[in-house]
Parts: structure tokens; C-alpha cells; sequence
């Protein structure tokens, strides 16, 4: 029986566009003041300046060359932890002035709170930093989420294709593999969840249906559907 439910943000509770079109830019955009504001002011900041001076090989004293890297990884969509981290900073700054407003798509929101209502334990697994994820479910256009949700997981736990991640996952809730349920819209990753255990469902909000054997749903009532029937 299903009794948690660990889901990824974008593409399943809330729209790729708005990740791509909308948070990438602000981020892109706010940035660079952010960082020179910040870069000696700030330990965090600091801290992961030096994993992306580390990871690129760039001179860590050298902020302009570590903005041009991040700017980088924004644009190829790079899962880099502290690129993540920088970026949840920076549009912690958004959400607070009004300017960013968290996307939750309306079946989503509803199905989230039936589903605490109901008992069931919520989680959120993203490449997103956990700061970033509490932004976003706390800040949205749908209200504010976060008192439904009992825990966060980021890429601390590792890769989100990694079957060891869930794992880890699975080893801090103590709780039977097959009790999980994972929402996705990327089937590598339903298949490193399977691989731990977890049951799964693949959130394809738009085109045509994958022929699959994977449990398959347009949005979060289909999923409620499967919950009621195990
Ligand atoms: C927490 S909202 C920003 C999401 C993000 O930065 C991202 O890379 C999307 O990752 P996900 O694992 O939710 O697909
Ligand atoms: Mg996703």
C-alpha cells in the first residue's frame, strides 16, 4: 500500500516553461550583482563559489570568470549543486519582492492537499536546492504549499538517474521501498526509483502517450486513480 509520495517539480507538479523560461532568466539576469554583492560578504555564497572555481577550474578570486561559468551551466541546464544552490539565493530575493510567483499546475495543487488530508506522507525530490523547493511550493500562485509537505530532498542525496539516491531517500524515511510512490516526468529517473524499489508514475502532461508498461498519467487526478486502486 502507498502510504508516501515523492515527487519531482519540474514537468510534474509544475510547468517546464515556467523553469525555463521564467526562473532561468531571473536567475541569469540577478545573478551577477548577486554574486559580487555577495562574494566576500556572505560564507555561503563563498562556499560555493569555491566548488564552482573547484569544479571549472577557474581561479576562485577571479568573480567575473566564475559568473561567465555559472551563466554557462544556467544556459546548458547543467544539475550542478552549487549552480543550484547560487540560483535558489538568488530567486529567494524574487519570491520575497513579488516578482516571482511558484507555478503549480491547479490538478497538482488540488491532489496535494487531498492527499495530505487524507494521510498520505508528501516529499519533494528535485535537482533544485532545497531552499529553492520551499520557495516555490511557499510562494505560489496556488498559496502557500510547504505545511503539506514533511520533508525535501535535493542532489545532497545524489543524481536524480542514480538508483543509490533513492535509496539514501528511502534509508532517512525508514520506510518499505514499495510504500513510496514517485512522480516524474523523466523515465530515467522512474527507472533508478524502480531500482531501489519504489513504485512509480510517469507525469506526460503534453504529446502523445508513451506505448509503455510504466504506469502512465496526464496529470495528478490519474495518479489518484492508481492510489485508490492499491
Ligand atoms: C525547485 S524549482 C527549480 C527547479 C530546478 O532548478 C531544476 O533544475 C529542475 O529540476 P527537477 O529535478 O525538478 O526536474
Ligand atoms: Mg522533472
Amino acid at each position: 500500500m502507498i502510504r508516501v509520495i515523492l515527487t519531482d517539480i519540474e514537468g510534474t507538479t509544475s510547468s517546464i516553461s515556467f523553469v525555463h523560461e521564467v526562473l532561468f532568466p531571473y536567475a541569469s539576469e540577478h545573478l551577477p550583482a548577486f554574486v559580487r554583492a555577495h562574494h566576500h560578504t556572505t560564507p555561503a555564497v563563498a562556499e560555493q563559489l569555491a566548488i564552482v572555481a573547484q569544479k571549472s577550474g577557474v581561479d576562485s578570486k577571479d568573480v567575473e570568470a566564475l559568473i561567465e561559468v555559472l551563466q554557462g551551466w544556467i544556459s546548458e541546464d547543467r544539475k550542478e549543486g552549487s549552480l543550484k544552490a547560487l540560483q535558489g539565493m538568488v530567486w529567494e530575493q524574487g519570491y520575497h519582492s513579488g516578482e516571482l510567483k511558484g507555478d503549480i499546475y491547479p490538478d497538482a495543487a488540488d491532489y496535494l492537499q487531498r492527499w495530505h488530508d487524507r494521510g498520505l506522507r508528501l516529499f519533494v525530490y528535485s535537482s533544485g536546492s532545497v531552499k529553492a523547493q520551499k520557495l516555490i511550493f511557499g510562494h505560489s500562485n496556488e498559496g502557500d504549499f510547504t505545511p503539506f509537505f514533511s520533508g525535501y530532498f535535493d542532489t545532497g542525496v545524489g543524481g536524480k538517474k542514480e538508483a543509490q539516491s533513492y535509496r539514501n531517500i528511502l534509508d532517512e524515511l525508514g520506510v518499505e521501498p514499495g510504500s513510496v510512490l514517485f512522480l516524474s516526468d523523466v523515465e530515467a529517473e522512474l527507472e533508478a526509483a524502480e531500482q531501489a524499489g519504489m513504485k512509480t508514475a510517469w507525469l506526460v502532461r503534453e504529446g502523445e502517450l508513451p506505448d509503455t508498461g510504466r504506469f502512465v498519467a496526464r496529470d495528478f487526478a490519474e495518479v489518484d486513480a492508481l492510489l485508490r486502486k492499491r
